[in-house]
């Protein structure tokens, strides 16, 4: 089977999609089926924009380009990151996968310090009004520098304008540049984006069968469903991915645990809802998860922001 994957042209894409064809290829082979995987690169508005990330992602300029090469043939396959991923589904794809999540956590770089140790004002930088809010809940005397661009331009400001960056853990592994973390923020101080840390695979919803078993064979089940839940209770808020609203779940022994917090922008006030269900009822666990913060004003701190 020849396979073309359409990927965005970034390095952090590009090596994505490389190490999953790497593993569409092995999924093929323990199958007994001969695999070859074509990266094909499809430029997006977000990759074009150089205006500010907040908004634009909203819209998932990262995500519609390749969704249209998807249908319009040029490719037979997209992975997104989820986290770019809109709630909202598409007509004629869906999503045969959702491989095993990397680490979800979002990482600090600095040129040495903890979050702890860093002197006081100091100036890190993010884009992320969830991150910019749990950093400042932790550290309210820190400069939260609004930057965007990709993980090689945000790490060339550490040392120069800024004191330190925040960035997925996720991504820099896949970019071989984990080493250049200095503190992982567990999950409880900076609860990760909804789908942080995981990819979505898509094909047309004629696709054939064969490539749709290949694919499918690479869904991990607890992924799926944690993140089912993660993203469940982001479109309930009606949040996208530009808005304070940090959701990880976990599967363990059978049982689906989902933290979903909503923060304001100051980092003051933090609204925190921990549920406990099933796998198979993912979906339904994130929409109450959103409702129970709804019903305790969650809407007026996500406009605070
Ligand atoms: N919004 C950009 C983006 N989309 C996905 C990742 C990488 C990690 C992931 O899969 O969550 C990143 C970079 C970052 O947030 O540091």
């Amino acid at each position: 089977m020849n396979l073309r994957l359409g990927t965005r042209g970034s390095a952090l894409a590009t090596a994505q999609a490389g190490q999953f064809a790497d593993a569409v290829v092995a999924a093929g082979a323990a199958q007994g089926v001969e695999v070859s995987v074509e990266l094909v690169t499809v430029t997006t508005k977000g990759d074009v924009d150089k205006g500010s990330l907040v908004g634009l992602s909203q819209t998932g300029v990262f995500v519609t380009a390749l969704r249209e090469a998807l249908l319009a043939d040029e490719c037979d396959f997209v992975v997104h990151s989820l986290k770019d991923m809109p709630t909202a589904p598409f007509d004629g794809l869906e999503t045969v996968a959702i491989p095993e999540r990397e680490d979800p956590r979002d990482v600090l770089c600095t040129e040495g310090e903890t979050l702890e140790e860093l002197p006081h004002g100091a100036r890190v930088g993010t884009g992320s009004p969830r991150r910019a809010a749990q950093l400042l809940a932790l550290r309210p005397d820190l400069e939260v520098v609004p930057i965007r661009g990709n993980v090689d331009t945000r790490l060339g400001k550490v040392g120069e304008e800024l004191d330190g960056v925040v960035l997925a853990a996720a991504g820099l592994n896949r970019l071989g540049r984990g080493a250049e973390a200095t503190e992982p923020l567990s999950v409880d101080r900076m609860v990760p984006a909804p789908g942080q840390g995981a990819l979505a695979v898509e094909i047309r919803s004629d696709a054939a069968p064969a490539l749709r078993d290949l694919l499918g064979s690479l869904d991990h089940a607890d992924t799926r469903a944690a993140v089912t839940a993660e993203r469940s209770a982001l479109a309930t808020l009606e949040a996208g991915c530009a808005a304070p609203v940090a959701a990880y779940g976990t599967v363990a022994r059978g049982r689906l645990t989902l933290h979903t917090r909503v923060i304001g922008a100051d980092g003051r006030l933090a609204l925190n809802e921990r549920n406990i269900g099933v796998p198979s009822e993912a979906a339904s666990l994130g929409r109450s998860s959103g409702y129970s913060l709804l019903g305790r004003g969650a809407e007026r701190l996500m406009r605070s922001s």
